[in-house]
C-alpha cells in the first residue's frame, strides 16, 4: 500500500486527488496538510511536521510558500515528493532541484500526459516553422492564483530551446507599433469555472497552424498526479519530470 501526505489537502486538486484515491486499491491517504485543519476521512494537521506515521510519498498541489517546509519534512524523512504547483520562482525551482540529490522530486507543471506530447510537438513545429510567429494562450478559471499558467511557462520554454533569441512576453500591450519577430507572446484569460486550456497558435504567411488542449475535469490532472506518484516511490534520488514518466509507460 503506498502512503500518501497530501498537501493542499482542501483545496480543488486536494479535494479531487482524495476522492480519486478512493478508488485506487495500492494508495491510501493517511494525512493531508492545509493552511486550517480539519477532520474528515483522514486528519488534515496545518502543519507537516505534526504528522507522526511515515508516509511512502507526499502529493503536493498548494502554493510556492508551501515548498519549504514541505522540502525540509520530506529530507528530514527521507520522503520522495511529487509536486504540481504553479507560479514557482527560480529560488523554488533549485530548492526542488537541490532537494533531488537526497530524494526522488517529480516536477510538472501539467499532470496530463496529453500536455506532456502537447508540449513535444509545440517544440518540433517551432524548430520546423523558424519564421512562424507564435503566440500561447491559456484560459484558466477566476480563482487561480498565478499568471501565466505554469503550463505556458513550460510551452514557451520548450519553445525557447529550440528558437534563438526568443523571448517571453507577458500580457503584450496591444498597442504596440509591430510584433517583434522573437517574441513568444502569453495571454492569460481568467474566466468562469473553466478548469484548464491552453492553445499554441503559429502563425505563417497565409497559413496558420493551432494545437489546442482542453481539460474538463480536474480527474485528469489528479490520475496523472497519482501515476507520478506510482512511479517515483521506488526510485533512485533524483529529477523526475512528465517525460521520464512517459518514458516509463510506452516501454
Ligand atoms: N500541475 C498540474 O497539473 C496542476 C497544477 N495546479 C496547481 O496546483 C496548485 C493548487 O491548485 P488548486 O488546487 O486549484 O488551488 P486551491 O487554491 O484550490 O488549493 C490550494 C490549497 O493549498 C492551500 N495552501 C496554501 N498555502 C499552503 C501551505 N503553505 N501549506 C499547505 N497548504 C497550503 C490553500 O489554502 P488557502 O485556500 O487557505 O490558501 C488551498 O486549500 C496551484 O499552484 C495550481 O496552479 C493545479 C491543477 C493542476
Ligand atoms: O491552477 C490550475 O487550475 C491549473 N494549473 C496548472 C497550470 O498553471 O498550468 C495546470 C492546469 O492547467 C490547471
Amino acid at each position: 500500500m503506498i502512503k500518501i501526505i497530501l498537501n493542499g489537502a482542501r483545496g480543488k486538486m486536494g479535494r479531487t486527488i482524495a476522492e480519486l484515491v478512493k478508488s485506487q486499491e495500492d494508495m491510501e491517504i493517511i494525512a493531508g496538510v492545509d493552511v486550517v485543519g480539519e477532520k474528515g476521512d483522514f486528519p488534515i494537521y496545518n502543519s507537516i511536521f505534526k504528522i507522526e506515521e511515515k508516509a511512502d510519498v507526499i502529493v503536493d498541489f498548494s502554493n510556492p510558500q508551501a515548498l519549504d517546509n514541505l522540502l525540509r519534512y520530506a529530507l528530514s524523512h527521507r520522503v520522495p515528493v511529487v509536486t504540481g504547483t504553479t507560479g514557482l520562482e527560480e529560488s523554488h525551482r533549485l530548492m526542488l532541484q537541490d532537494a533531488a540529490k537526497t530524494i526522488p522530486v517529480f516536477y510538472s507543471q501539467n499532470m496530463s500526459l496529453g500536455v506532456f506530447l502537447m508540449v513535444m510537438l509545440s517544440q518540433k513545429l517551432a524548430r520546423v516553422l523558424s519564421d512562424f510567429d507564435v503566440e500561447i494562450v491559456e484560459r484558466h478559471h477566476n480563482q487561480k492564483i498565478d499568471a501565466p499558467s505554469g503550463t505556458a511557462i513550460m510551452l514557451a520554454e520548450a519553445i525557447k530551446e529550440v528558437r534563438s533569441g526568443a523571448e517571453f512576453v507577458y500580457s503584450r500591450v496591444e498597442k504596440r507599433k509591430k510584433r517583434d519577430k522573437n517574441e513568444i507572446g502569453i495571454h492569460s484569460i481568467r474566466a468562469g469555472n473553466l478548469v484548464g486550456e491552453h492553445r499554441v497558435i503559429f502563425g505563417g504567411e497565409d497559413e496558420t497552424i493551432e494545437i489546442s488542449h482542453v481539460v474538463t475535469s480536474r480527474k485528469v490532472l489528479a490520475a496523472g498526479a497519482l501515476k507520478a506518484a506510482r512511479f517515483i516511490v521506488e526510485k533512485a534520488p533524483g529529477y523526475y519530470t512528465m517525460k521520464d514518466l512517459v518514458d516509463s509507460l510506452s516501454c
